[in-house]
């Protein structure tokens, strides 16, 4: 028989489909406090096995598809620079990135990461650990769903998401280095909060927070607020991450600059 989505999961220990069960409400209250207090909830070995070896597989095998972003960018990539400002300033300081990503267009019709993402439950899943009533998978067609693959000396620098919510499932692990730091609610939608920021980029806060990315893991990120990078991956084998994006809005999509320089594509 043909695998579905419910068979991709470890149920066990993550009953998506079973909303009334204990172990589901117990995800939910360890959720909550885990997103007020870090804006990141990790659950470890999510994917079964066979699961995750399949998209691990297709992943690699989509890699000459990939679009090489390398570039440095300020932490509100959406934003025009403020030039008016010092040229020290912290919304001015460029920070490197560099990753090759895959966008939503290039993922096969029968991926099984493709079925995993427009499976409804998984999305209400989602929106219980948010304790949302309804969110909505992202609108874009590059980057609702994309792979992101980083190889050695690869690293993401620091940023704000323009997305409320990112899942990201890890497909693969580097032998060291990509790692997911983040610092919790550190901007609010009124202030920036730049003296707090700079304190981070700089690495003098204690608050940051280091996820280890392990294969098979579940991540659940509140990124629009929540300032994160990736550390330098080191040794041969890529760090490969799948990033299933969500929105409290329908319809939300990301900047054409976005797209021009993470898929390489003119959309406006
Ligand atoms: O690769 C990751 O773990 C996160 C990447 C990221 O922050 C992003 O794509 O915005
Ligand atoms: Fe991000």
């Amino acid at each position: 028989m043909e695998a579905t989505p419910a068979d991709f999961i470890c149920l066990e220990c993550y009953p998506v489909c079973d909303p009334e069960s204990p172990e589901f409400q117990r995800l939910c209250e360890q959720a909550r406090v885990a997103l007020d207090r870090h804006s990141v909830l990790v659950l470890p070995d999510f994917l079964q096995p066979l699961a995750l070896d399949r998209m691990r597989k297709e992943a690699v095998g989509l890699i000459p598809l990939a679009h090489h972003m390398d570039g440095a960018a300020t932490i509100y990539p959406e934003r025009e620079q403020d030039d008016s400002l010092p040229a020290d300033h912290v919304r001015r300081i460029r920070f490197h990135t560099s990753v090759r990503a895959i966008s939503y267009l290039n993922i096969p019709l029968a991926s099984p990461l493709r079925a995993l993402y427009e499976w409804d439950p998984l999305m209400r899943f989602v929106a219980a650990l948010l304790g949302l009533d309804d969110i909505y998978r992202y609108d874009d067609i590059y980057g609702a769903l994309n792979l992101a693959v980083m190889t050695a000396g690869d690293e993401f620098g620091w940023h704000f998401d323009q997305t409320d919510f990112v899942v990201s499932l890890v497909l693969q692990e580097p032998k060291a280095g990509g790692e997911f730091l983040c610092r919790h609610a550190i901007r609010s939608d009124h202030d920036d909060n730049d003296l707090a920021v700079r304190a981070a980029v700089e690495r003098r806060d204690d608050a940051i927070a280091t996820v280890p990315m392990k294969a098979g893991t579940f991540m659940l990120f509140k990124g629009r607020h929540a300032l994160h990078c990736v550390t330098p991956i080191q040794g041969a084998a890529p760090r490969i991450v799948a990033l299933l994006a969500y929105d409290t809005k329908p319809g939300t999509v990301s900047s054409p600059a976005l797209h021009k320089v993470r898929y390489g594509v003119e959309s406006s």
